[in-house]
């Protein structure tokens, strides 16, 4: 495995060619990363997702228009979010060798280290990740769990407790706002769904516009809830095709639909084409938990949303772990391949 960017980064007098971003003709190039255009995302309330047939409507307009919000009261306490944030930094802070312990294997997906390499040609995304299962519980990898800091586990255990209960109350919100039953887009999944976190960190770069801390791409997930630096900004949102910069909003969750529900609304809601900016002087770690990414099971669109006026415009499609990490070093938006 190459070296970790966190290690280029600490003796970077010239950048690897592997890195260097070159003019993208669909998402716009990087060189104009200085112009961070803050977004008007929008911020819903969790807590009154249930009761506020108004918060429900705000919902359904940040998806069609973002694809993403910024969710504020949603169960989980700041500090506590600080912890989780403080247990990801801990762990890139420990030294090279003590981090290669958790280092991931050629043929597997959790575990330490940088891009996945797919292709010879493929341009490295500025960023290191741990990649860990954290549910079904019996399929997680305990040999990818940090045992430092000491209380790594319990924190995550904790935290996957909580981010299935906003989980759940936002799925089925989404499924209201279509006038569809509320367990619509959570029975589409079986038992053998599979949910993981990915804590990113982004190592200052002395060329930020040369380098792309994550590739334009669209998540896989039906949803995907993160944890955002707190102070250190960077993910950007394409809308309309201009990009679009994620503000920090204190103890808030930035929630993105992936191509899952993309595919179940039957394309009323679009997975949002995103990508990450590193950072000249300072250092971003974000956590990423995708729900689930890689069910095993069959999804396609609701039934009640195909009609004669609104047919069917994608296939039936089976997630699997290889085709989803296949996919997602490409970039761009896997979900087009599955249209009609
Ligand atoms: O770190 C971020 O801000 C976003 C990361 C992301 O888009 C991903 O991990 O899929
Ligand atoms: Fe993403």
């Amino acid at each position: 495995m190459s070296k970790q960017v966190q290690e280029i980064a600490a003796d970077c007098r010239q950048l690897p060619e592997r890195y260097i971003r070159q003019e993208d003709k669909e998402y716009g190039n990087v060189t104009n990363a200085d112009v961070f255009l803050p977004a008007e995302i929008p911020v819903i309330d969790v807590s009154l997702l249930t009761s506020s047939p108004l918060e429900l409507d705000k919902l359904k307009s940040a998806i069609i228009n973002w694809g993403c919000f910024q969710a504020i009261n949603h169960g989980i306490e700041s500090s506590f979010l600080e912890r989780v944030r403080e247990i990801g930094k801990v762990f890139f802070q420990l030294s090279p060798d003590e981090k290669k312990k958790y280092l991931r294997e050629e043929d597997d997906v959790d575990g330490y280290g940088n891009d996945t390499v797919v292709s010879d040609h493929q341009i490295l995304d500025w960023t290191d990740r741990l990649y860990l299962t954290i549910l079904p519980r019996d399929q997680q990898k305990i040999q990818f769990w940090p045992q430092n800091p000491p209380h790594f586990r319990e924190v995550l255990d904790e935290y996957t407790c909580k981010i299935e209960l906003i989980y759940e109350v936002v799925l089925k919100a989404l499924a209201r706002s279509l006038n569809l039953q509320e367990d619509c887009f959570l029975k589409q999944y079986q038992t053998t769904e599979k949910t993981s976190a990915r804590f990113n960190y982004y190592p200052p770069c002395p060329w930020p516009e040369k380098v792309l801390g994550v590739k334009p791409h669209s998540d896989s997930s039906a949803i995907t809830l993160l944890l955002q630096d707190k102070e250190v900004e960077g993910l950007q949102f394409l809308k309309d095709g201009r990009w679009f910069g994620v503000p920090v909003v204190p103890g808030a969750l930035t929630i993105n639909v992936g191509d899952q529900i993309e595919i179940m609304s039957n394309g009323i809601f679009k997975s949002p084409v995103h990508r990450v900016l590193v950072n000249s002087k300072k250092e971003r770690m974000t956590v990423a938990v995708f729900c689930p990414v890689q069910s095993e099971g069959v999804i396609g669109p609701i039934d009640a949303l195909i009609t004669d006026e609104t047919p069917r415009l994608y296939k039936n499609v089976t997630y699997t772990v290889d085709s989803y990490f296949q996919i997602y070093q490409h970039g761009g938006r896997p979900v087009d391949n599955y249209k009609i």
